[in-house]
């Protein structure tokens, strides 16, 4: 299931048959994922990581004022200062800069020489497995979306829910758990018209977990196949949105036995390591399974999705990379590393 795709294995004379292309998001409704898309999403993508591009382009380039560099001790360790400009870690720069003496001390390079190396490494760092989507043998598949306040949950949700109902051609019914901020109902509610699936909204100040308990037995009354679940914002320091979301998921587990089947942790790419460590505490206690990285295109550090795959120990199964409803893709280690380094 390839959402979108390497440089590599693109057709240059294809013409665009990206459904994520139109405005409204609407094309492709029901099939399979539309295997036509990969190259919008890649150059999607692309786009994303440009900011990450550009500086370690520069960067890198800065490296080469002349023709060739000897590898010595002095290049090695401004490589590294470069590489964790990126936010990629002290860890992973040092492996890429370690394989760069490796093979080349006390050599000339030329920047391409450099560029492959970092390319492979980072590709081999990039490597994840379970990064699908899984669903339920039986449906409804539920999914519960968590994370800190303002990462991108309700966006992303959106996103998701589109490419699950449009793009997988499986129906969808929205919770709009998050009900301490009305704007996350309207947003989500209007998400939801646009891709035409259901959604079960409370009361203002409703209890999350009754939003979430009538989203599943909708889900389960109307055949559904998926139920994606809003959360609102939390740490885990907060004990009783902690309490909130264990009773969400135990109330879920009623209406269909092993729900939730996924717990996505989505991540702002661009908040700090500091961010970073909060949600990791939070990502233990939730019970996560899956993250989705939001906001690659708002970062010049892309590279922070290294130490998130460290330190989590989770795949990362998307990355948004904008605001629209289509800036959601699936991840590929092959087209991130090229998406990073490509003309860089
Ligand atoms: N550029 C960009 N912006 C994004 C992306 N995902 C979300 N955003 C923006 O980030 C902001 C916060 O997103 P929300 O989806 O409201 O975040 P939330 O986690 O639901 O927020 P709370 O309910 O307050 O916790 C919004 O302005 C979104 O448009 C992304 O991939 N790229």
């Amino acid at each position: 299931m390839a959402f979108w795709r390497s440089k590599k294995e693109e057709s240059p004379d294809k013409p665009t048959t990206d459904s994520a292309s139109t405005e409204d998001g609407s094309a492709a409704q029901g099939g399979e994922a539309t295997q036509g898309d990969g190259t919008g999403m890649f150059q999607r993508v692309r786009q994303g990581l440009q900011k990450t591009r550009e500086v370690l382009g520069t960067d890198i380039r800065d490296l080469f004022k002349e023709d060739g560099r000897l590898v010595d001790d002095a290049f090695l360790s401004e490589l590294f200062a470069k590489l964790v400009r990126t936010d990629m870690g002290g860890g992973p720069a040092g492996r890429i800069r370690d394989d760069i003496a490796t093979r080349f001390r006390a050599r000339k390079v030329q920047m391409e020489d450099v560029l492959e190396s970092i390319r492979n490494q980072t590709r081999e760092l990039l490597q994840q497995e379970h990064t699908e989507l899984q669903f339920a043998d039986k449906a409804p598949t539920v999914i519960l979306v968590v994370g800190v306040n303002g990462s991108g949950k309700t966006t992303s949700i959106g996103k998701l829910a589109n490419y699950i109902h449009n793009k997988l051609g499986r129906t969808v019914v929205l919770g709009a758990g998050d009900t301490f901020r009305a704007a996350a109902v309207e947003q989500l509610t209007v998400w939801a018209g646009r891709i035409g699936c259901e959604i079960v909204t409370g009361k203002p100040e409703a209890d999350p977990a009754s939003v979430a308990y009538q989203t599943v037995e909708k889900a389960v009354a109307t055949g559904a196949e998926v139920a994606i679940i809003d959360t609102a914002g939390r740490l885990q320091t907060q004990t009783h949105l902690m309490s909130q979301l264990e009773k969400i998921r135990r109330v879920i587990g009623k209406p269909v036995e092993d729900a939730p089947h996924e717990v996505l942790l989505v991540l702002d790419a661009t908040s700090g390591q500091n961010a970073i460590s909060q949600a990791k505490g939070f990502s233990e206690v939730a019970g996560c399974t899956g993250i989705i990285l939001a906001k690659l295109d708002g970062s010049a550090k892309g590279g922070v999705i290294l130490p998130i795959l460290e330190q989590f120990k989770l795949p990362v199964k998307f990355v948004g990379v904008g605001e629209g409803i289509e800036d959601l893709a699936l991840f590929d280690s092959d087209a991130f590393s090229d998406a990073l380094f490509t003309d860089a």
